[in-house]
């Protein structure tokens, strides 16, 4: 479902990524877990064509993201080509991101009505099923301002699926949640792996939320993939000492 192929990225004399290859499969919940500065951001960034890669190609579903056949040849994909891949993947940030001057309903189905010209009742019945999975049914009129932070970030979580995109990527939702909160919205995406099989890649310091949610578990360092396994066989057999390191760090601060 999500592909990449000798992926690099720099940042002026820095290089991020370098000629990075991985794959997640169709129906797949993959983690990316690091230290600081190794790149998971920028890989999401990558997927939401925030950003542009400097090598390789990288592929979502059967579509290449970065570049467009022009008869022979392969060229960077124009904004056309990315509004079109960008309709397929839904990403939930850290921040939330609401439109602070819509209501809750609104918020939901926002873009489903512009991007994908759907009828406004269709696309409101939509966002009414999927705020009742988040068990925010009865917010459907309340401004953003009016919700506490574990609430925004259900209502963002909502507004990605009701795009019904193939992929669904989380940016550390529950960095800016105190504890309490975090585990709510956990518990509300934990309910949408078990009743769905979207493609979720999620970057989170959330050990249990990995280890429960998670098939796949990638430990990233500068860069680079360092270990691809089970969370299970990642958090109990470490094989690096980098890894060891990390997971102790992480534990300490939990
Ligand atoms: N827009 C940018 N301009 C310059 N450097 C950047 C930019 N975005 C990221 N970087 C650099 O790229 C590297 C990787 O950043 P990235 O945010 O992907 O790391 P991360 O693993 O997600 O870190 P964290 O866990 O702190 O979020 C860092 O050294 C960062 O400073």
């Amino acid at each position: 479902m999500i592909r990449f192929d000798r992926v690099v990225k720099r940042f002026g004399d820095s290089v991020v990524l370098d000629e990075l290859d991985f794959a997640v499969r169709p129906g797949e919940r993959v983690t990316l877990i690091g230290p600081s500065g190794s790149g998971k951001t920028t890989i999401l960034r990558l997927l939401m064509t925030l950003e542009r890669v400097d090598g390789g190609t990288i592929h979502v579903g059967d579509e290449c993201l970065t570049h467009v056949r022009r008869g022979e040849r392969l060229v960077p994909a124009d904004e056309k080509h990315l509004r079109e891949v960008r309709k397929r993947i839904g990403m939930v940030f850290q921040q939330f991101n609401l439109f602070p001057n819509m209501r809750v309903l609104r918020n939901v189905t926002e873009a489903p009505v512009r991007v994908l010209g759907l009828p406004v009742a269709e696309a409101q019945q939509r966002a009414r099923d999927l705020l009742e999975v988040v068990g925010l049914a009865d917010k459907l009129d309340a401004y953003p301002t009016q919700l506490s932070g574990g609430q925004q970030q259900r209502v963002a979580i909502a507004r990605a699926l009701a795009m019904q995109p193939d992929v669904l990527l989380l940016d550390e939702i529950t960095s800016a949640l105190d504890p309490e909160l975090a585990a709510e919205v956990l518990d509300v995406l934990r309910d949408v792996a078990r009743t769905s099989d979207i493609t979720m890649l999620c970057v989170t310091h959330a050990m249990k939320f990995a280890r429960d949610v998670s098939h796949r578990v990638l430990m990233f360092d500068q860069g680079r993939v360092l270990e691809d396994k089970s969370p299970r066989e990642l958090f109990e057999r470490p094989e690096h000492e980098r890894t060891r390191r990390f997971l102790r760090s992480v534990l300490e601060e939990a």
